[in-house]
């Protein structure tokens, strides 16, 4: 059973019930966005004295779903206490989401009649939220195929199979708590955790006192780059919406918020289930694996705590790619890169350590492009590692623009057929990380031939190439003697 939905008709009285202040905004349906805010007269700017700025709308502090509304549900409720004890305070998205399944459960056992956790104003305010959200976790296997090549193919199945993981891990836990185990063995669980995520990843922000947090009525702004309004707390802890700029909101118009001004297309899409046509920000993500037959590829991958990953950007035309784990997987044991396991004296435990010419770096992992900057084969180190940036982007480049067959139509709305939008959003991810990575191939074969213009890049070559050729000719003149 899903959890059931309120018509948003109702929310201007759950507003009233909970303190919840709408002065100049209400709710509407948003062709394309689902439901956002509207202003319903016109708003004044900001004003010089930015204290008299009225609030759009005003959410007592009470409401505001955060670390400290969690901790102070668990005091209230002995079921979600033990349940927050046996598999909580890990992350403040942990919690968040334990507390999202919980009035997801509640909402739908409220509504079957029987009993649940003690009820909250969330309880009534979760059943407004939509139950499909447009983030590809919560597409069909079908529709997650259209990101084949783009760099969301991989980030999503891994995704999945956290929330799944995660899903196990707490139905483990929390097998020892009757109330619980009973519940969670319920069909349709883990696609409620699935929706709590998505729910949590598409409608969470950052508060400057309160932290991550999700903020009813507030989060029922849309994303705009050219927002209107922002979110701030007040003294008391209340969350207020103001106006951002100082020409105001006219009556009728869509109030937005930004939801970050450099996120990328697919962070876009991962995150919100939409991308935005108006951003400028030209990124994209790769993920790296070890070198083909690196014999110290795994024990790089152990001690790197970053991400492995390389983020390249084009800006105005202009490329630059950032990878700290490249640097480290293009040197060698010729180089002066030397792994070795030291054993702990007072605990006797084993540690693997990397140094570099002969200096323990291990807590320096992500800094090896300074590192390697005084060797006198830095530049044959940058060379290693642009090429092998562009062969991974030409790697990438050939499974995007690959063909991929598309199962959906314009009729395609029937029951269990992928959607058109699904398509659309991928189609268009595709497209633009195509062009990405196409200027990205032309700006490394530049940086590449440049390089092996640089006298450095030149001299060692030909010493290497001297090199090669006596190993050559002595082998030859062995092959002769032993031919006489
Ligand atoms: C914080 S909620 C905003 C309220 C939401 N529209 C609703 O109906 O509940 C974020 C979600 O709104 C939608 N959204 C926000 N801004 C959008 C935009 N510019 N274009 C399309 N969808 C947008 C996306 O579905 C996103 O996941």
């Amino acid at each position: 059973m899903s959890a059931p939905q309120l018509p948003i008709e109702a929310f201007p009285a759950w507003a009233l019930l909970n303190d919840v202040e709408f002065k100049s905004a209400e709710v509407r349906s948003i062709e394309g966005k689902g439901f956002g805010l509207v202003a319903k007269k016109d708003i004044p700017g900001v004003s010089d004295d930015s204290s008299s700025t009225e609030a759009i709308i005003r959410i007592p502090r009470d409401l505001v779903l955060s670390a400290e509304a969690v901790e102070a549900y668990a005091k209230v409720d002995q079921h979600f206490r033990q349940l927050l004890e046996v598999a909580g305070h890990q992350s403040t998205r942990g919690d968040i989401l334990l507390y999202l399944l919980t009035h997801l459960i509640l909402s739908k056992r409220n509504s079957s009649g029987s009993k649940g956790c003690a009820s909250t104003p969330w309880t009534e305010y979760i059943k407004f939220l939509p139950r499909s959200i447009s983030v590809p976790t919560m597409w069909t296997s079908e529709e997650r195929e259209f990101l084949q090549g783009t760099s969301l193919e991989s980030s999503v199945n891994a995704k999945l199979s956290v929330l799944s993981r995660e899903y196990d891990e707490l139905s483990e836990k929390a097998s020892t708590l009757p109330f619980w185990n009973d519940l969670l063995s319920e069909s349709g669980m883990l696609e409620d955790w699935i929706l709590a995520d998505a729910l949590y990843r598409s409608r969470c922000l950052e508060l400057p006192h309160a932290g991550l947090a999700m903020v009813p009525g507030l989060d029922m702004a849309n994303h705009s780059p050219k927002y209107l309004a922002r979110y701030d707390e007040t003294p008391e802890g209340d969350v207020v919406l103001l106006p951002s700029s100082g020409s105001g909101v006219s009556s009728g118009e869509e109030i937005t918020i930004s939801y970050g001004e450099a996120k990328s297309a697919a962070e876009m899409l991962f995150s919100y289930g939409f991308i935005d046509q108006e951003s400028g920000v030209k990124e994209l993500v790769l993920h790296l694996d070890a070198l083909p037959d690196d014999p110290l590829g795994k024990a790089k991958f152990h001690i790197y705590k970053g991400p492995p990953i390389a983020r390249l950007s084009l800006t105005e035309g202009n490329f630059r790619w950032h990878s700290p784990l490249l640097y480290l997987l293009i040197l060698n044991e010729e180089d002066g890169l030397l792994f070795r396991v030291l054993q702990e004296n007072t605990s006797g435990a084993r540690e693997l350590r990397v140094f570099w010419q002969d200096e323990d770096v291990t807590g320096q992992t992500d800094e090896f492009e300074s590192l390697i900057q005084d060797h006198p084969l830095c530049q044959i180190f940058k060379l290693r590692a642009v090429s092998v940036l562009e062969e991974r982007v030409t790697a990438q480049l050939e499974k995007i623009t690959a063909e991929i067959s598309y199962g959906a139509t314009e009729q395609s709305q029937a029951a269990n057929q992928p959607r058109v939008e699904c398509m659309l959003a991928a189609e268009k991810l595709r497209d633009l990380e195509a062009q990405i990575l196409q200027g990205a191939a032309a700006a490394l074969e530049n940086e590449k031939a440049r390089l092996l213009l640089d006298a450095r890049v030149v001299t060692y070559l030909g010493s290497m190439e001297d090199t090669q050729n006596e190993q050559a000719s002595d082998q030859a003149s062995n092959e002769d003697d032993d031919f006489s």
